[in-house]
């Protein structure tokens, strides 16, 4: 595997060490070797198999988690999900995934499990994530799992079905892209700095259609903790992947963990590892190349993660922008953000401090926040009428900060220390940012209502974070931070203890790989799979979808850039267990709703949305001329919201990759043309006047428009056509591949025996929260 004589990028080699089938055209059947699973995506799929009678093909590939609905709040005392999860929906999803990790047979870290946490924590953690991987999960931060030199990629909860039935997915080709940082990073500054100068400097489109390969001086002197911040918010740089070729920091992070290979394994796995580095040659479609020493801590202003600008500066002013698409959406963004042009970005003062999710809540993240409490001496503390709150990534990394004295720090200085899951990232729990209230906040998305309906999002690293607690307003880390101190790549060189004193003993920094983590079985070889999948069934026929031929109706017209599916579908409806009944969250911020109160501070708009404006309310097709259409989450909510409302047709100049495809999975058409075509329809759009959508002619057709162009040609991929067309179940089709499944998994077998898995049956694992199997 892996040799090829000509030079290859470390994307290509992994596709071309993945691909199952050929189908031609640059799309392939790939093989998924690692499948995160969560409570929010996952029901649905699970009801899919059962539906439809299949079983789930790798039980022991798999692995499962509740991350994003689980409370913050101490568990201890708590004995079942009833009391655990108060609120009735969360529970339920909660709820599900405790039955169908049982009914399937799956390995999983329930709310009672220390080694529950965020998903794309816990991957890594636990050694599940390995270089030279295919990995998945119903979420759009898995691009986070690509810092071990893995390609790992956010899908939709079809695809997470499709995952489930035949561990492969279709998948076209995506560019290669490489972002080189080079030279060093200047004292403060950290790989969260980094990532969010590079989206500020690509834009949150950047990087479509890519798959990105950081690299360069800065990247590889990074830790592990630091690179999977900088892949994590890929998928904010509109890129399919991104990843880091893996090294020995990635092996000394990956050695001894409990699913990585041991003994002779491990030296063959290593040799491996080391071959699909990126060839001297290789060629990139794309190539950026950024001076590290030009970063400054950064900090967000506005509802966009390209919103970006240095602590040492201003809001900019949106009337300097050319662009008349940003300058709407500066516009529009500080608004929301109740900000001013040309306010010093210290000036701004906050209210709110959160400081975890996926993408900073692990253990050197918050040993980084800890150094800036320790250079602020014994007696710093959270600014009066500021709330501050650490939630560590997983019941582990709590653990370990707890045994090093960080956990004591912080809540010496006033911050709230609360158990592991996504918490104050998405709100979908009890922790929320009230409506015109402002939070620093560690996480990867500053949109609207992201955190709270009305919230105010600014994002940064964890230092600048804990500057800002202290401070009670956007602050530069560098006031605070003693030479030597983190520097993202930097180990941390100067320890707690010393810089604490009296509190020695309790807070010496230590490797984590102190904590003790539970052992796991070895993995087990390919041939002992058959019985893996408890009460699971022989899979059987598909479930044809509608088929989309002509679709002719009226279309609504969209103007923003960006719309993300935070603002399609606000995270309190993707607490369903169905694929029904969304129509009512569709845009629910942005619409009135008569005779609904909204939450306590939010106010519906004073304008009637354009889906309830007439003619629009019967529009079965949007014509958005705004880039970048359904940005952000992975949330397949987004599209059943569409459908349920009578949307079966979305035309925009481009969409996000994650979104784009659960269209078609949903059995709907989108399509991408030129703006000046967008805007052209869009004209149409506003004068009420039909569209004709040909799929086997790849035409719109301008219904009623004699004068000027009356049909606008479109490019469609065949074989996904063809799928739109007759109406097919992708999966029933997939399964006819079943052979040419069943001879790769063989073959990998041989020549990867440490991708085997795990037996379900030998993890000594708690199932569910009301087992009373724990071990905390
Ligand atoms: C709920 C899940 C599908 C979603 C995602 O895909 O990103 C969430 O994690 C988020 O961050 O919005
Ligand atoms: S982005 Fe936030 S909500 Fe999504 S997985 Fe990460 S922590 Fe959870």
């Amino acid at each position: 595997m892996s040799s090829s004589s000509t030079p290859r990028t470390l994307y290509d080699k992994i596709w071309d060490d993945h691909v199952v089938h050929d189908k031609g055209g640059g799309l392939a059947l790939i093989y998924i070797d690692r499948h995160l699973v969560h409570e929010v995506s996952s029901p649905q799929a699970f009801e899919g198999l059962r539906d439809t009678g299949r079983r789930l093909r790798r039980p022991d590939c798999t692995l499962a988690t509740v991350d994003h609905n689980v409370p913050t709040a101490p568990r201890e005392e708590h004995l079942g999900l009833d009391s655990l999860v108060p609120e009735p929906e969360s529970r339920a999803q909660c709820a599900a995934l405790d039955k169908n990790v049982k009914d399937f047979g799956l390995a999983y870290f329930g709310i009672k499990d220390r080694r529950q946490g965020i998903v794309h924590v816990i991957g890594p953690e636990q050694g599940f994530t390995l270089p030279g991987i295919t990995c998945v999960c119903g979420d759009s931060h898995t691009s986070t799992h690509g810092a071990f030199g893995a390609l790992a990629f956010g899908i939709g909860t079809s695809e997470v079905e499709h995952v489930f039935a035949t561990q492969t997915l279709w998948q076209r080709k995506s560019k290669n892209m490489r972002i080189n940082v080079e030279g060093t990073l200047a004292e403060g500054v950290t790989s969260k700095d980094v990532i969010l100068h590079i989206i500020g400097q690509i834009g949150t489109a950047g990087a479509s259609g890519c798959v990105i390969e950081y690299a360069g001086t800065v990247i590889r002197s990074l830790s592990m903790e630091a690179r999977m911040s900088i892949c994590n918010m890929s998928i904010e740089a509109g890129a399919r992947a991104g990843m880091i070729a893996p090294d020995d920091v990635t092996f000394s992070y990956l050695k001894g963990r409990p699913l990585a290979p041991k003994g002779e394994v491990w030296d063959k796995a290593e040799a491996y590892w080391r071959s699909i580095a990126s060839d001297e040659g290789a060629n990139f479609d794309i190539e950026i190349t950024i001076d590290g020493a030009s970063i400054s801590p950064t900090v967000t202003w506005g509802t966009s993660p390209q919103h970006v600008a240095p602590i040492t500066g201003v809001v900019p002013d949106p009337a300097t922008m050319e662009d008349p698409a940003r300058r709407e959406s500066a516009e529009r963004a500080l608004k929301y953000m109740g900000l001013e042009p040309g306010t010093r970005m210290q000036d701004i003062a906050i209210d709110k401090v959160f400081i975890g999710s996926c993408t900073n809540s692990r253990i050197e993240d918050l040993r980084s926040a800890a150094k800036v409490l320790a250079a602020a001496g014994e007696n710093a503390r959270v600014a009066p009428n500021l709330l501050a709150m650490v939630v560590p990534g997983s019941g582990l990394i709590k653990q370990q900060a707890e045994a090093e004295g960080i956990a004591a720090a912080f809540q010496r200085a006033g911050f709230q220390w609360r158990e592991a899951g996504c918490s104050m990232c998405v709100g979908m729990n009890a922790d929320q940012l009230d409506p015109g209230k402002r939070c620093a906040s560690t996480s990867n998305r500053n949109f609207e209502g992201r955190q709270g309906p009305g919230g105010r999002t600014h994002l940064m690293s964890p230092a600048m974070a804990t500057a800002v607690a202290l401070t009670g307003k956007l602050t530069d880390v560098r006031s605070f931070t003693l030479p030597g101190a983190e520097a993202g790549a930097a180990p941390l060189s100067v320890s707690f203890e010393q810089q604490t004193g009296a509190n020695a003993s309790k807070t010496a920094i230590r490797v984590h790989h102190d904590a003790p983590i539970p052992s796991w079985p070895a993995p087990e070889s390919e041939s002992a799979q058959e019985d893996s999948a408890d009460g699971a069934q022989k899979s059987t026929g598909s479930t044809p979808m509608e088929p989309f031929v002509v679709l002719r109706g009226l279309a609504a017209p969209m103007h923003l850039s960006n719309t993300d599916t935070d603002q399609i579908i606000p995270k309190q409806f993707c607490k369903t267990l169905k694929r029904t009944g969304l129509a009512k969250g569709l845009f629910y911020y942005q619409r009135q709703h008569p005779g609904v109160e909204p939450e306590p501070g939010v106010t519906f708009p004073s304008e009637p949305f354009v889906l309830d404006t007439e003619p629009y309310t019967r529009a079965k097709i949007i014509v958005s001329t705004g880039v970048n259409f359904g940005c952000g989450s992975s949330r397949e909510h987004a599209v059943w919201s569409f459908k349920d409302f009578g949307i079966r047709c979305i035309i925009a100049p481009s969409f996000g990759e994650i979104f784009f495809n659960n269209m078609m999975q949903n059995g709907m058409l989108a399509i991408v043309l030129p703006q000046d075509a967008c805007r052209m329809l869009a004209g149409d759009a506003e004068q009420g006047l039909e569209l004709e959508v040909d799929l086997g002619k790849q035409e719109v057709r301008r219904v009623g428009r004699a004068d000027g162009t009356a049909a606008v040609s479109f490019a469609t991929e065949a074989s996904r056509r063809d799928m739109l067309l007759t109406g097919v179940d992708e999966i029933g089709q997939t399964l006819q591949l079943e052979e040419h499944i069943d001879v790769f998994e063989q073959k990998r077998a041989g020549s990867q025996p440490w991708l085997g898995g795990f037996k379900k049956k030998r993890v000594d694992i708690p199932t569910s929260a009301s087992s009373g199997s724990t071990d905390w």
